[in-house]
């Protein structure tokens, strides 16, 4: 049977006093797409940077394809792509000279210009690497990792900073590229990306796995619950509101203004909410019932919201 395409066991990383990567222990199967979640400072850049063999962990193992990133680094460069957080080239390299320069490193590369075709980057490949848009630089970057075939791709962020219609482009590449047997091993902040894209989400917080499952799976815990969202003035007394609802309910500010009622909603429920603002002189605004998604699994389990 072929090894796991990533495999990492007791994983530790320190910079200093700072631990970025604890404990972390994680599988990934071969033609799976795996979203790594986590708040900023998790310890998810530091984990890929490892798994590439630019960063050697401190305890703890962790095999590629089987390999060892660091030891095994010839081998298997030729078989993974990576696509760093920010992308990066020459500043003065043209768009096609430079996927075409990455192209040249490898044994049987995809079509430059079909790449370039179907990342939308064609009226740009004449453009400098430093004038190409901040969007257009990122699916650059994403077309080096991809050109060489790699058997697994290591994307850091991938869509961030693309606008809506880019990153439809890219997340239609990354599902085509599941369905041809790549594995696919992305960070990301976006959950609409890990809830329609994964296989498996990966939750870090602190540098240790807070859970792992597929996003069908890891929602559907308490699926009984619904949920009531709404909008307010920031402040509002929480404690009281519970308190005007039945027992059992909770109620969170999980940021500012933004308010989350967790537990069985019903027509009461929802008027006894409105009821109470009223009386704070506020209106509930943006009032949404809804069973939880993966943004308030995340909430739940590490206490953040996604983007701080
Ligand atoms: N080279 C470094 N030197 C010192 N500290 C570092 C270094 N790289 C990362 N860190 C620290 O390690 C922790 C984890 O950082 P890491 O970049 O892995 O997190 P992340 O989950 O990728 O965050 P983000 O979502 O912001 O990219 C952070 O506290 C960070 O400041």
């Amino acid at each position: 049977m072929s090894a796991a395409a990533v495999e990492i066991t007791g994983l530790v990383k320190r910079f200093g006093s700072t631990t970025a990567v604890d404990g972390l222990d994680l599988k990934m199967a071969r033609g799976s797409l795996l979203a790594l979640l986590g708040p900023n400072g998790a310890g998810k850049t530091t984990t890929v940077e490892i798994c590439e063999g630019f960063l050697r962990p401190d305890t703890g193992t962790v095999r590629v394809l089987g390999l060892d990133p660091v030891s095994d680094s010839a081998s298997l460069r030729p078989r993974i792509g990576v696509m760093p957080q920010g992308g990066g080239a020459y500043p003065g390299v043209r768009a096609e000279e430079m996927l075409r320069l990455v192209a040249s490193c490898s044994a049987n590369p995809l079509d430059p210009a079909w790449l370039l075709d179907v990342l939308g980057l064609q009226s740009a490949r004449r453009t400098p690497f430093k004038r190409l848009s901040g969007g257009q630089q990122q699916r650059l970057s994403l077309a080096c990792a991809l050109v060489g075939r790699p058997e697994l791709v290591f994307l850091d962020e991938p869509t961030a900073g693309m606008d809506p219609q880019a990153r439809r482009l890219v997340w239609e590449l990354l599902g085509a590229l599941r369905s041809d047997g790549v594995s696919v091993l992305l960070t990301t902040h976006l959950m609409e990306e890990a809830e329609s894209l994964a296989d498996d989400v990966v939750i870090v917080d602190g540098g240790r796995l807070v859970a792992q499952g597929a996003p069908s799976a890891l929602t559907a815990e308490h699926a009984e619950d619904a949920q009531l969202r709404f909008r307010a003035r920031a402040g509002l007394n929480t404690d009281l509101l519970a308190s005007a609802l039945p027992e059992g309910y909770l109620v969170r500010e999980s940021t500012p203004g933004a308010y989350r009622v967790c537990g069985v909603v019903d027509p009461q429920v929802v008027s006894t909410v409105t009821a109470w603002c009223a009386q704070q002189g506020v209106l509930a605004e943006e009032l949404h019932v809804g069973r939880r998604d993966l943004e308030e699994v995340f909430l739940e389990l590490t206490g953040k919201e996604l983007r701080a």
